[in-house]
């Protein structure tokens, strides 16, 4: 096994504008990184030039050393030791489970005890080993997925690639899944690439966020890293709860702001400076004390707490956390505690 590199990746269906546009990017051996971002960016297609079902039309890819496409030429999908699983799941359904997940042995012409042993360890893997003899259609949608897994786990593959594997499940199956993924992860060892457009399953899936749009790739940070330090207002947007703010550029160069520079700023805002964009997290921002007039917009009660729309004098808008309750159409003040410049 071996890090998986691509450079300057680009993919021209000659629609006009590139699916995907000059992306580099290199995922550690044993890595699991969550390409993120919104439909039709060309995380897909990025996906199926690594495993081969698409050429690019510029750049490479490489597994370590090997070249696995470039300017000379492709290695075809079944020669790259990569498994990939879809949101459809892709099983056959006039196969039982165990012939579902022997089926790429068979292929290889694997057979005998080492067959069976492989076969019965994929399963277990995934939690399976009782449903052997189930066909898929007498499987729920997560059964069926841990079915797809166990699939991939029989072949060893160095790399796994997964196109929104949960997004034919409910909510709560879909959390439940995120810990089979992150077991079937250390189990594997294998590199993977999970593909999804849910911010908050990247975030608790993967070692690093790539984040993508238009074609090209914004951000690349552990999911951490990407949250405090989002770079430009669409990564920003895109992690995580939060409202971006225009307010006067006033020139410094650190990006952390506290409630008496941000302060600062709002009394600066009729001055007619350049101005630039600031993330506020709700959990920044604070109900009461003397801060800046808003306006209560609308409150949604999350058991734990309540999350809070609020609208400043200037018309801008903002989210906070409260422990108590608040009305629609309340005057409060509220103090922003931090903001980070993007
Ligand atoms: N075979 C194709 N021929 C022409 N254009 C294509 C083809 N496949 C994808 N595209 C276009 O390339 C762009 C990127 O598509 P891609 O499927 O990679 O996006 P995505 O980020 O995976 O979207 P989604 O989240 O909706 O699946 C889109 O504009 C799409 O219409």
């Amino acid at each position: 096994m071996a890090k998986l590199i691509l450079h300057k990746l680009c993919k021209d269906y000659g629609t006009g504008k590139p699916a995907v546009n000059d992306v580099s990017l290199e995922i550690r051996e044993g890595g699991f990184l969550a390409l993120l971002g919104p439909s039709g960016c060309g995380k897909t297609t990025v996906l199926r030039m690594i495993a081969g079902f698409e050429t690019p039309s510029d750049g490479s890819i490489l597994l370590g050393e090997r070249v696995l496409a470039d300017a000379s030429g492709v290695v075809p999908p079944e020669r790259r030791n990569m498994a990939m699983v879809f949101q459809s799941y892709a099983l056959w359904p006039h196969m039982t489970v165990a012939d579902n997940v022997s089926y790429p042995l068979k292929v290889r012409g694997i057979c005998g005890q080492s067959y069976r042993d492989k076969v019965m360890e994929a399963l277990k893997a995934v939690r399976l080993e009782a449903y052997v003899e189930r066909r898929p259609a007498d499987l729920s949608g997560g059964q069926r997925q841990r079915v797809a897994l166990a699939r991939c786990l029989v072949t060893a593959p160095d790399v796994v690639l997964l196109d929104e594997p949960l997004a034919n499940l409910d909510r709560h199956l879909r959390q439940e899944m995120e810990e089979t993924f992150r077991e079937f992860h250390a189990r594997s060892g294998a590199t993977m690439v999970y593909v999804t457009h849910d911010q908050a399953e990247a975030m608790a899936l993967a070692t690093d966020v790539a984040v993508m749009s238009e074609g090209r790739l914004l951000q690349v940070a552990p999911p951490a890293e990407i949250y405090a330090r989002p770079e430009g207002r669409l990564v920003g947007g895109l992690i995580g709860q939060g409202a971006v703010m225009t307010l006067p550029d006033n020139g410094g160069d650190h990006r952390n702001l506290g409630w008496d520079e941000i302060l600062a700023l709002f009394v600066d805002a009729s001055a007619g400076h350049p101005t630039m964009e600031m993330l506020v997290r709700p959990q920044d921002v604070v109900i009461g004390g003397s801060g800046l007039p808003a306006v209560v917009e609308g409150v949604l009660y999350e058991g734990e707490r309540y999350a809070v729309r609020l609208t400043l004098g200037d018309g801008q808008r903002l989210r906070a956390y409260s422990r108590t309750a608040c009305a629609e159409g309340e005057r409060v003040a509220v103090i922003i505690s931090a903001g980070w410049r993007l």
